[in-house]
């Protein structure tokens, strides 16, 4: 095979068709279901997002109480579970923790193997209710706590930092909390959501693919940026400090973390909203220094590559504002990327081909093996 042929990192291919959302690169825009994620986060809670990624509309207010009190009932996790996750290294990054509580509620479902878009529909949505718990848990054994019960009062969003911290914050931390759930939710065929789509493509279970997904995403070229960006700019520490810290990065070839993507050159389209959230975190919190930081070495290094920040940039420091450590960053991800996943899952299983590309072999020639005598 030719090397022109070769399309390393499937860099520019098109491997199928999707109806979930669309990342268009000229104009700098992404859709859910044809609707804009600028103007969903604008107007509409992550619950109704989730829903409409699931079922392609919004919902009506009669669905979204039926979704939210489904969503609101399956919160509380199996306790063999949450030994499972006390019983862990206490040093077990956070992603490691939840790749292997989503294995286990798999293993524990003696309905895991049934397949079908209402089966199926059925697991993501105890997911999405169970994720943050699994989450919060981990969270609060890290900090030698015990855990605290799902309130089926509160939304996701305010629920999760129930769960996490034992109250809940300002309207507007829990606002821009939920925003940069539907930020991530979903974003066509990424890493991981195409890990789940592989799995998937085997005939293998929807959680064989989640805990895959989970994988995919820990590593720091995909989810795993929002905590390494938050750790370069604890190292950076100051705004005047940037430049310096820029230098020694670049001419080492370091990656810059939270810059960059692999189909937006001109920048990520969710970025303008979650820098907004940003800034109204660094505003309630009185954080003037970290948002100098940030502004400063988003600056430099655009004027130095001209590659701009990705939606890893600006959530990184929000959730370090909320409160959240940063090694929990890539799972609060996760319990946004759930619906996404699960929706090409869905998608994948209705209109299946196994995915097994071609490589170009540049070993050895074909060789005998030697004799032994
Ligand atoms: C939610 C998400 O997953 S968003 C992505 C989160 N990941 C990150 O923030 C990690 C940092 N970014 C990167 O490593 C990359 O930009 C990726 C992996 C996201 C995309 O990479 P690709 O599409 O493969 O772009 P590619 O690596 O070809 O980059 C093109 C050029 O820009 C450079 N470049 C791209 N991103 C960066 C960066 N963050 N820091 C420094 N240089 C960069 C590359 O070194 C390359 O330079 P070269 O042509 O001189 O070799
Ligand atoms: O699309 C990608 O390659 C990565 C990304 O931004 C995401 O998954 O949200």
């Amino acid at each position: 095979m030719a090397e022109e042929n070769i399309h390393k990192g499937l860099a520019g291919v098109v491997v199928d068709t999707t109806s979930i959302s669309k990342v268009v690169q000229e104009t700098n825009s992404l859709t859910y279901r044809g609707y804009p994620v600028q103007e969903l986060a604008a107007s509409r809670s992550f619950e109704e997002v989730a829903y409409l990624i699931w079922n392609g509309e919004l919902p009506s207010e009669e669905q979204l109480r039926e979704f939210t009190a489904r969503e609101r009932s399956q919160r509380q996790v199996d306790p063999r579970v949450i030994e499972l996750i006390l019983g862990l290294p206490k040093d077990a990054h956070p992603m490691q923790v939840l790749r292997t509580a989503v294995s286990y509620l798999g293993a524990a479902d003696p309905k895991a193997e049934e397949d079908g878009t209402e089966a199926n529909q059925a697991k993501a949505e105890r997911l999405l209710a169970q994720i943050p718990t699994l989450v919060a848990v981990d969270h609060r054994r890290r900090h030698g706590l015990e855990p605290i019960a799902p309130d089926s009062e509160l939304g996701f969003s305010a629920n999760f930092f129930q769960m996490t911290f034992g109250e809940v914050p300002e309207d507007e931390v829990v606002r821009a909390f939920d925003i940069s759930m539907i930020l991530y939710a979903e974003h066509s065929f990424n890493a991981s959501t195409f890990t789940a789509r592989v799995i998937t493509s085997t005939l293998s279970d929807l959680y064989s693919a989640v805990t895959g997904a989970i994988g995919a995403l820990k590593g720091p070229l995909h989810g795993g940026a929002n905590e390494a960006v938050m750790a370069m700019l604890e190292e950076v520490k100051t705004a005047d400090r940037a430049a310096e810290w820029l230098d020694e990065a670049l001419s080492s070839k370091k990656k810059i973390m939270g810059f960059g993507h692999r189909v937006y050159k001109n920048g990520d389209s969710r970025v303008p909203t979650m820098r907004a959230a940003f800034e109204k975190m660094a505003a309630v919190k009185g954080a003037d220094d970290l948002l100098a930081l940030y502004n400063a070495f988003e600056k430099d290094f655009v004027d130095r590559k001209g590659i701009y920040p990705n939606l890893d940039y600006p959530s990184g420091p929000a959730y370090h504002l909320m409160g959240f450590d940063t090694e929990a960053f890539t799972p609060i991800f996760v319990m946004a990327r759930i619906t996404g996943w699960t929706a090409h899952i869905m998608e994948q299983q209705a209109s299946n081909a196994l995915i097994r590309p071609l490589s170009a072999y540049n070993g050895e020639d074909q060789r005998q093996v030697p004799s032994k005598d």
